[in-house]
């Protein structure tokens, strides 16, 4: 990965997908085909714009003999680990299954996770050492309601997020990181943050990742983008200097507006 269009930065754009509870292993096979063969088409080069896919734990094993069976270059991941390693407890999933199955990435404290599943700061800060521990990249969701947003804390909020989440991490594990600014309001809701709104929690996560890490690991952290993000939309957000990808729910259970969000540098020159 060695191509960014940010400018400054030597950052590859990700585009990931989140299937969320949907999607059964027949469906996702079927999704994932459309995706490869539509990017295919498209002469899509990975090596520019890398592609990954977050399914239910239960296609993951279909996602990965697919991928390897045609040597897709889409990477994959679960949608949430267990801090825990391996042992007594039920419906967890261990980082080291992800590993074997291939993940490259797992979701940590998506606001799903957070808000629906309770699963505190705390908790978080664990599965992402978990995450590292067992060699799958954690991409870490942050982000504010709209109640804190309306009132106009919604950067502090986040970093207290961030800084709880990351807390105890290494710097050579933080240049790994992928963090993803998820404001929940606007996730499902097709409200859709602002390119500036974006832009201005990104540099509040890069300038707060430099003070924990320093400047040039905070240079190579990736940070997304997600919230009804859409193809008609999405040329917008990635044009922001801090913006390094997003994060897509909805629209990426439709292949082919997934490959257009994919496929967002072509509108760059078109728009
Ligand atoms: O993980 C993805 C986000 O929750 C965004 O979902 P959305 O694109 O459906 O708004």
């Amino acid at each position: 990965m060695t191509t960014s269009t940010n400018g400054a930065f030597d950052r590859t754009p990700l585009i990931a997908g989140n299937w969320k509870m949907n999607m059964d292993h027949v469906q996702g096979i079927t999704l994932l085909q459309k995706l490869a063969w539509t990017l295919s088409d498209a002469k899509h080069d990975y090596s520019r714009v890398e592609v990954a896919v977050f399914p239910p734990f239960t296609d993951l094993r279909g996602v990965q003999t697919l991928v390897q069976g045609d040597e897709l270059d889409i990477a994959y991941g679960g949608q949430d680990l267990s801090q825990f390693d391996s042992g007594a407890y039920t419906g967890d999933t261990s980082g080291q299954f992800l590993n074997k199955l291939g993940c490259r990435y797992v979701l940590v404290g998506h606001s799903e996770r957070r808000t629906i599943h309770h699963e505190s700061d705390e908790v978080l800060n664990a599965k992402v050492k978990a995450a590292f521990k067992h060699s799958v990249t954690p991409v870490l969701c942050v982000g504010e309601g709209l109640e804190i947003r309306q009132a106009g804390t919604h950067v502090e909020h986040t970093l207290t997020q961030l800084r709880a989440n990351v807390a105890g991490l290494t710097a050579e594990q933080a240049a790994e990181l992928v963090v993803a600014y998820e404001p929940v309001w606007a996730i499902g809701t097709g409200e859709v943050a602002g390119p500036e709104d974006a832009q201005e929690m990104c540099a509040a996560l890069r300038a707060e990742l430099a003070t924990l890490f320093g400047d040039d690991v905070a240079a190579k952290i990736r940070l997304l983008y997600g919230g009804s993000v859409k193809a008609n939309n999405v040329a917008a957000i990635l044009k922001e200097r801090d913006v390094d990808g997003v994060l897509v729910g909805g629209a990426s259970l439709d292949p082919a507006e997934f490959a257009n969000i994919v496929r967002f540098e072509s509108h760059l020159v078109t728009d």
